[in-house]
């Protein structure tokens, strides 16, 4: 073992739950659900890195209402009929000696939409979408479905629906929820001025756009147990003039650690297509060494482009981040944490029955 351990390899506890390492798949959705069920396809997918080792694994965005999926594919826990495939799954990973959690995700205005194989940036009314939501009736993008503003009923409801998902994942047996309120979805269009233009006390300055979120973190953080971490996933900036910002994300983060939220995960953009960025290696670390810096309280995921070990470990040692989330890098090594260890020196055995000499037969 090197001396010391990288920060990578090192554990973190958060609230009852201990990750033996600090790399976590960041949620991906892909598309291969039916009717909001999780099936084979999901099974192995996430499977495989409970296999490989990795810190904690989160499962892809799920809809906590029908009308919250992105597509007619996008996993699902609206129903009951969505705990026991997702059951399965929870059961593999754990028997690997893995944890993983579930994103609960409503899509708002950037709902109903084609998954991206059948053809980018369609409606899928075409072959039987559904009616969307947002804040207000300002559409995501012209070839995206106009939707209604939803009433102060429809937010009280969508609140429950956080809930219920929560209770689901819960019953399912996942480690961890995250609440998805970033990437131009629905909780991110409350919290945005250029999504959200109400005029009532959902909308107008800062304490009213966060009310929403804080109302769904309030809620989920009642109904899931004390012992699991609560995850919430902020776009830090919406990359746009006169938009959601760092200094606003650094003012919500304060509120959100008073409501026991125990991982702010850092994300940025997709409010609108009009983005000014151009992405390179680990360029939303900034927002999560802000937060950081602001709130030493919460334990904060960094994410995005963070393609080496390398970099991983010099944005822990920094201070910068608790956490690095990965997606695509993993989409292309699915032993990411495996092969990170071999370059750093460290002894990895990323099935632990196995190395117990449990299942040597
Ligand atoms: C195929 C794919 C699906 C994604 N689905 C989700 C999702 O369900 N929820 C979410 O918060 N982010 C989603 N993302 C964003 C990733 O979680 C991650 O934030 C982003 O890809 C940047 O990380 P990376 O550079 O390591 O890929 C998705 C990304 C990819 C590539």
């Amino acid at each position: 073992m090197p001396d010391p351990t990288p920060q990578l390899f090192t554990p973190l506890k958060l609230a009852g739950l201990t990750l033996p390492n600090r790399v976590v798949v960041s949620p991906m959705c892909m598309y291969s659900a039916r009717g909001g069920l999780a099936n084979d396809f999901h099974l192995v997918h996430l499977g495989q890195y409970a296999l490989a080792g990795a810190g904690l694994i989160f499962s892809e965005a799920a809809a906590v209402s029908p009308e919250g999926r992105i597509s007619p594919e996008d996993l699902g826990l609206w129903a009951d009929e969505h705990i026991v495939p997702l059951g399965r799954i929870t059961d593999f990973v754990h028997a690997q000696g893995g944890r993983i959690g579930v994103q609960l995700a409503h899509a708002g205005r950037k709902a109903s939409t084609y998954a991206p194989w059948r053809g980018k940036g369609a409606v899928a009314h075409e072959y039987g979408g559904w009616a969307v939501v947002g804040p207000d009736t300002r559409p995501y993008a012209s070839s995206f479905a106009t939707p209604n503003a939803m009433t102060t009923e429809d937010i009280a409801r969508t609140v429950r629906n956080f809930v219920s998902a929560a209770q689901r994942a819960e019953m399912a047996g996942f480690d961890a929820v995250e609440i998805h309120a970033a990437h131009g979805y629905l909780l991110h269009e409350f919290l945005s001025p250029l999504s959200n233009s109400r005029d009532d006390q959902y909308g107008g300055s800062f304490e009213n756009r966060v009310r929403f979120v804080l109302e769904v973190t309030r809620a989920v953080r009642t109904a899931w147990p004390t012992h699991k971490p609560l995850f919430v996933r902020l776009s830090a900036t919406d990359w746009a003039p006169g938009g959601w910002d760092e200094e606003q994300t650094v003012a919500l983060a304060r509120l959100l650690a008073t409501e026991g939220v125990d991982v702010l995960d850092l994300s940025s953009g997709g409010l609108t297509p009009e983005q000014q960025i151009t992405p390179g290696p680990a360029y939303q670390l900034p927002f999560a060494a802000a937060v950081k810096r602001a709130v030493p309280d919460l334990t904060v995921m960094t994410v995005g482009m963070i393609d080496t070990p390398e970099r991983a470990e010099t944005a822990l040692q920094d201070g910068h981040a608790d956490l690095i989330a990965l997606a695509r890098p993993f989409l292309g090594d699915p032993h990411w944490v495996q092969h990170a260890a071999h370059r750093m020196g460290v002894p990895f055995d990323p099935v632990p029955q196995y190395a117990r000499g449990t299942r040597l037969d």
